[in-house]
C-alpha cells in the first residue's frame, strides 16, 4: 500500500532534506555577500562619524596623531576592511573579524573625544547596531569586550581626559550619522525581512505543491487528509477518497520517453483540477498515483470520478496522435463512525486494484469502482 508505506519516514526525511536545502545555499550566499553588504554601511557610518569627531578634534586643538588615528579609522579602514574580506578565501569569517575591529575603533574614539557625551554614545550605539543588523548570532555581545578594550587602551595612551559637554556645532554634526545611518540600517533590515518573506512563500509552495503536476505534494496532502478525518469526527459531513493510478504508465515512458510521461501526468492533473469541486484535495502521492478527497458522498464522488475517467481517456497529445491513456480508479466513502487514514486509503486502494485487474484482464469496469463502509483487506 504505497500511500501508507513509510509515512513517518517520509516526514522525517522531509525535515532532513529541508534542513539541507535551506542551510547550504543560505550559508554560501551569506559567506560571500556579507562583506559587500557591510561595506556600504561601514563607509556611510564611519564617513558620517568623521563629522562630529573632526569638529570636536578641531575644538580641542587636538595634536596631529589624534587626527591621524581618526582619519585612518574613519576614512581608510572601511576600504581596507572590504579589501581584506573580499580578497580572502573565507570572506565571512574575515568580515566577522572586521566587525569586531569596528567595535575596537568605536571604543578607541571615546577617549580621543575626551568622552564628549553625544558623539561618544552615538558611535558606541551605531557600532553595536551594526553588529545586530548583520543577524550574526551573539556578534554584538562578543564585540562588546573588544569595544571596552579599545576604550581602555586608548584611554591609557591619552590619559582619560574627561570633558563630556557637547557643543551645539558638535551636536549638529552628530545629526547626519544619527538620522542617515539609522535609516540606512533600517532599510537594510527591511530588505532582509522582505527577502525572507519571499523565501518563506517559496518554501511554503515547495512544501504544498508537487513540482511536476501542481497537485498537492504528498506531505501536504497527507496532512489535509488527517485534517479531514478529524473534522469528520465532529461534523460527520460526507467525504470520499479517490485513488487513481495511470494504466501501463511504464509502457508510456518506455515508448514515448520520460518527458512525454511527464506530459501525461500534467495533462491528467489539469483534467482533475478542472473537474473536482471546491474544498477537494488532490495530491500526487508519488509516481503515477494520485489521491483526491472529495467533500461528497459515494454516489456524487463516483460521478466526478467518471468525468475524470472520461476526460483522461479523451486526452490527446499533438506530438503523438496515437498516444492514449487511461486510469484505474478506486473510491471509498468515509463511514459515519470514521476510519484511520490507513484504513480509508486501504479501502480505496483495494477498489483501485480491483479496477486495474479488470482493465488488465480486458474487463473494463462499467463505472469507477467504489465502496462505502468498513475497509476491506488489501488483496
Ligand atoms: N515520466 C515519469 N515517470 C515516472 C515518474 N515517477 C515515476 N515514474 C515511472 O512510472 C512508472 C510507474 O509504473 P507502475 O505504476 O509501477 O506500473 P504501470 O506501468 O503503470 O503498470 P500498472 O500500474 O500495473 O498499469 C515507473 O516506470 C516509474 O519509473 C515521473 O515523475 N515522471
Amino acid at each position: 500500500m504505497r500511500l501508507n508505506a513509510g509515512m513517518e519516514r517520509d516526514q522525517a526525511a522531509g525535515k532532513t532534506v529541508g534542513r539541507r536545502t535551506l542551510d547550504r545555499p543560505g550559508q554560501s550566499a551569506r559567506l560571500t555577500a556579507l562583506p559587500s553588504h557591510v561595506y556600504g554601511l561601514r563607509v556611510l557610518g564611519m564617513g558620517l562619524g568623521a563629522l562630529p569627531v573632526g569638529l570636536l578634534l578641531q575644538e580641542m586643538h587636538a595634536p596631529w596623531h589624534y587626527w591621524a588615528w581618526a582619519a585612518l579609522c574613519c576614512l581608510v579602514w572601511p576600504h581596507a576592511a572590504y579589501l581584506r574580506a573580499h580578497g580572502s578565501a573565507t570572506p565571512f569569517r574575515v568580515e566577522r573579524g572586521n566587525l569586531v575591529v569596528d567595535s575596537i575603533i568605536a571604543g578607541s574614539m571615546v577617549p580621543i573625544m575626551h568622552f564628549c557625551l553625544l558623539p561618544s554614545v552615538l558611535l558606541l550605539t551605531v557600532a553595536t547596531a551594526d553588529k545586530i543588523s548583520t543577524g550574526i548570532r551573539g556578534l554584538w555581545l562578543r564585540a562588546a569586550p573588544a569595544m571596552v578594550l579599545g576604550l581602555l587602551a586608548t584611554g591609557l595612551v591619552t590619559g582619560f581626559v574627561w570633558d563630556p559637554e557637547t557643543s551645539m556645532p558638535v551636536l549638529v554634526a552628530s545629526l547626519p550619522i544619527l538620522v542617515i545611518h539609522t535609516l540606512a540600517v533600517s532599510l537594510y533590515g527591511y530588505r532582509l525581512v522582505r527577502r525572507v518573506q519571499r523565501q518563506n512563500l517559496r518554501l511554503d509552495e515547495l512544501y504544498r505543491l508537487d513540482g511536476l503536476t501542481r497537485l498537492e505534494s504528498r506531505a501536504h496532502w497527507l496532512s489535509q487528509a488527517e485534517a479531514t478525518l478529524r473534522r469528520h469526527k465532529s461534523d460527520a459531513l460526507p467525504a470520499t477518497l479517490i485513488l487513481i493510478d495511470v494504466d501501463h504508465f511504464k509502457d508510456i515512458n518506455d515508448r514515448y520517453g520520460h518527458a512525454t510521461g511527464d506530459d501525461v501526468l500534467r495533462a491528467i492533473a489539469d483534467a482533475i483540477h478542472h473537474l473536482i469541486p471546491l474544498h477537494s484535495h488532490a495530491g500526487r502521492l508519488g509516481g503515477d498515483e494520485i489521491a483526491i478527497i472529495l467533500p461528497l458522498a459515494l454516489a456524487d464522488a463516483a460521478a466526478v470520478a467518471a468525468r475524470i475517467d472520461a476526460a483522461v481517456e479523451s486526452l490527446e497529445f499533438p506530438r503523438f496522435p496515437a498516444l492514449r491513456c487511461s486510469i484505474s480508479i478506486g473510491l471509498s466513502e468515509l463511514p459515519p463512525q470514521g476510519l484511520s487514514l490507513r484504513e480509508w486509503s486501504e479501502a480505496a486502494d483495494h477498489e483501485m486494484y480491483r479496477a486495474k485487474r479488470a482493465r488488465h484482464s480486458g474487463r473494463a469496469p462499467q463505472a469507477p469502482a467504489g465502496c462505502s463502509g468498513l475497509p476491506v483487506a488489501a488483496s
